[in-house]
């Protein structure tokens, strides 16, 4: 499969876990209706941003809501990126997406590598270290017809690890995210496009919709961007399903007419996992 369609859905998270759980299932189903094949939750989908809930409503895997997202990429045939959920494992609690295949089946999980720690005075203080551990392992899954590239929110701020995807063969990044209504205006649009420009990859990042509700005000503007750094599906800050084409030869052409990825001089510097 060279073209296919990939759903973001930016949906309004509650504190209602349950709530939660089923407007991803609604959202989900309707983004299969339109055809979609792989859909995409964003960060932190089934409870609000913020350290307490995300220590309350922490599950071990498989749990509730990894068993339900499982079901359903069964049940439709799809591929998941389930966002991420808190994940409790041997006394730890990280950030964690899962990410499961058409059977139902876990193609792999990515736990936040970066946390999310930061004070910009006056505007907004937040220190994910306080409940989650940090992740260690780059994660890109293969489906089989294209390799992909996860990441969490924070994570896409460090070229390094987008670009170690890249050398692991991803040619579309996904980022389940949760920018904020501080550095969602002053970086979010530039950070998609500069790491889809200098990848060479389609680059979709999820946010979930604003809520004014909640102590943490999301960002919005859930987005895909192509390889040459075209927008090719956006939202707004509203509760809504983004949907774009990824096309795979499309990746390939712009690879060989702009040969960023071939002329790195590796003969001058290296960029290594350790
Ligand atoms: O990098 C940012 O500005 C936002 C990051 C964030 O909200 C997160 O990592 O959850």
């Amino acid at each position: 499969m060279r073209k296919f369609k990939v759903a973001v859905c930016q949906m309004l998270v509650t504190e209602n876990k349950e709530e939660n759980l089923i407007k991803a299932e609604e959202m989900i189903r309707e983004a299969k209706s339109q055809e979609a094949k792989i859909v995409v939750l964003p960060e932190i989908f089934n409870c609000p941003y913020n350290s307490q809930s995300m220590l309350e409503m922490a599950e071990t895997y498989p749990g509730e809501t990894t068993s339900r997202l499982s079901n359903l990429a069964k049940e439709l045939s799809l591929y998941i990126i389930g966002g991420s959920i808190a994940e409790k494992s041997k006394n730890k609690v990280y950030n964690t997406s899962f990410i499961f295949g058409p059977q139902g089946e876990l193609l792999g999980r990515h736990r936040k590598m970066h946390l999310f720690d930061i004070d910009i005075k006056g505007k907004i203080t937040f220190k994910e270290s306080d409940v989650f551990e940090a992740g260690d392992e780059v994660t890109v899954v293969d489906t089989g017809f294209c390799k992909i590239g996860v990441a969490i929110c924070f994570d896409m701020r460090f070229p390094e690890l987008m670009r170690l995807m890249v050398l692991k063969g991803a040619e579309v990044i996904i980022v389940p995210a949760a920018f904020n209504t501080t550095t969602g205006p002053a970086h979010w649009h530039e950070t998609i496009k500069v790491r889809a420009v200098d990848n060479q990859v389609y680059f979709v990042a999820a946010s979930p919709a604003r809520n004014l509700q909640s102590s943490y005000h999301a960002y919005g503007f859930s987005t895909i961007m192509n390889p040459f750094g075209e927008v090719v599906g956006a939202a707004e800050e509203g509760e809504t399903i983004v949907y774009g084409e990824i096309d795979l030869n499309y990746v390939e052409k712009v690879r060989q007419e702009l040969p960023l990825l071939k002329n790195r001089r590796k003969d001058l510097y290296t960029l290594t996992e350790v």
